[in-house]
């Protein structure tokens, strides 16, 4: 479990490696992380889970939260006393430390050290003419086709393949959107949002977007982060819930640019692995779902619809993929906190979205639609829930293609509540989980003379590629593949 600590009065404010120099204070503190199991835990938290580039496999780590909360909004947690110095857990700038009485530092000025904030995000295309290429890098990461290790060769032949095939289905969703995807806008102004509550808290950051599948790409925003020379870095994927398949290969990718470079093997890091949980969140899903209620004519026999973008329940069956039991507690939680306030609708959760042959998680979206038309739900009330900001499965798969399929099912008053975009409380419980992210970033602790050197053995790598391209062919061309791959255009 990871610990920061703060100890001992020195002229200069080191605050958990946050160096800040206090004009109005001439006290100030030196902190210092440890990576120990028997260090007092300052931030266990059901709010967001945090953790450290450094682990590999992902394993839950806390996170800071409950914290109190000083005058100036910022946030300072547990004290810990061993022999006569009190070890504090220092946040964002604010931290207690004590000689017998407990010093807060509540200016902060010049802060020396540079937080940067990565949002990670899925990215989409821009044109029409940038879909096939986006879907050539969606198909050719190995966590959206997982291929056995065996036959990993075909990822990127077969990655070809399919992104053409898909391709023309695609671009017609897009050019129903209006031509390419609002995901990069709305990124960038949530990254601005998000930049201005934090300023706002008084911490002055650099908030990056980095994408998986299009511009701007994370390796763009990581090399943006190296030139800003960034001492502290908090990872915030804009996913709510954890899935293999988006915030899982983001950190690969970060995993394996961080373990390549001597400097950002040594940036302390925070990954906010998933914060579905968190009650700001909830709270503003809780909102705008009552919100919308409201328009109904009879709010209250409104079902209320959570559409998830699914995964192949291979991930969550053999993978160990955690997305659907966090989904699954997410709703839990935003239904909790509607009953809170009166509002005690029928609600139900499906999948939607799913691609290619292979079996997702049920229920499917269409299929539950057309259930409960048949079933005589006349009001129905969609929810998108797996992701932050409108994008084609919001505006063409549910507010065209499910809209359509629910009036002709028989449901008669449909509405489906916006993305959280940039709504304020939301923005501003962002900017928290950051800041309870900050003390607990820790360096990647591989360093480059560590770290695997790979061996390329020319004589092996042609003999791979020769029989890989014959088997691929055969697999590609035999009777099996050409049906599995007619799923992939439907
Ligand atoms: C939590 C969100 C998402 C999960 C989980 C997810 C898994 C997943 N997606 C595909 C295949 C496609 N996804 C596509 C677009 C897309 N996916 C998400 C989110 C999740 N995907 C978003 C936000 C978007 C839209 C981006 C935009 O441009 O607006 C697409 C392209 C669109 C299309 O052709 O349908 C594909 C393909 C798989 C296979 C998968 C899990 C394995
Ligand atoms: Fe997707």
């Amino acid at each position: 479990m990871d610990v920061a600590s703060c100890s001992g009065i020195l002229p200069k404010t080191k605050l958990g490696g946050f160096n800040l120099r206090n004009s109005d204070h001439a006290f100030s503190t030196s902190c210092s992380y440890t990576r120990s199991p028997t260090s007092v835990s300052c931030h266990s938290s059901k709010d967001s889970q945090v953790e450290n580039l450094t682990s590999q496999p992902l394993s839950l780590c806390s996170s800071p939260s409950n914290m109190g909360k000083d005058v100036l909004g910022l946030s300072k947690q547990c004290l810990h006393k061993r022999n006569t110095v009190v070890k504090t857990f220092c946040s964002a700038g604010v931290c207690t430390y004590d000689n017998g009485i407990a010093i807060e530092s509540h200016s902060l000025v010049n802060v020396e050290e540079k937080v940067g904030v990565l949002l990670l995000n899925l990215g989409g295309p821009e044109t029409l003419n940038d879909v096939q290429p986006f879907l050539f890098n969606l198909f050719a990461d190995p966590d959206i086709i997982r291929l056995p290790r065996l036959f990993r060769f075909l990822q990127r032949p077969l990655a070809k393949l399919i992104s053409v095939l898909r391709a023309p289905k695609s671009k017609e969703g897009y050019a129903a959107i209006g031509g390419g995807s609002p995901l990069r806008k709305i990124t960038d102004e949530q990254a601005h949002a998000l930049k201005v509550a934090l300023e706002s808290k008084n911490i002055s950051t650099n908030v990056y977007v980095g994408m998986r599948y299009w511009y701007p790409f994370t390796e763009e925003a990581i090399r943006q982060i190296k030139r800003d020379r960034i001492t502290r870095l908090v990872v915030l994927p804009l996913y709510p819930q954890f899935s293999i398949s988006t915030t899982g290969s983001s950190i690969r990718v970060l995993n394996s640019l961080f373990r390549k470079d001597a400097y950002l093997s040594r940036l302390p890091v925070a990954v906010i692995k998933s914060w579905y949980q968190r009650e700001g969140y909830i709270k503003s899903m809780a909102d705008l779902i009552a919100k919308e209620l409201e328009t109904f004519s009879q709010p209250a026999e409104v079902m209320i619809f959570f559409s998830a973008h699914g995964v192949p329940v291979s991930y969550v069956e053999d993978a160990g993929d955690p997305y659907k039991d966090q989904m699954e507690e997410c709703i839990y939680l935003i239904m909790q906190e509607l009953k809170a306030r009166g509002i005690d609708n029928k609600h139900t959760l499906a999948y939607q979205s799913r691609v290619g042959p292979v079996q997702w998680l049920k229920p499917y979206t269409d299929e539950v639609l057309v259930e409960l038309g048949q079933n005589g739900v006349k009001s129905l009330l969609a929810v998108p829930v797996s992701f932050v900001s409108e994008h084609i499965e919001t505006l063409e798969e549910i507010d065209m293609e499910y809209k359509h399929l629910a009036l002709e099912s028989g449901i008669e008053n449909w509405g489906r509540v916006p993305a959280l975009g940039c709504t304020s409380s939301f923005i501003t419980d962002l900017a928290d989980a950051v800041i309870e992210a900050l003390p607990s970033a820790t360096a990647m602790s591989t360093s480059l003379s560590t770290s695997k050197v790979v061996d390329h053995d020319p004589v092996r790598d042609f003999i791979k590629l020769f029989f890989g391209s014959i088997l691929a062919f055969l697999l590609l061309f035999s009777p099996r593949m050409i049906s599995v791959f007619r799923n992939y255009l439907s």
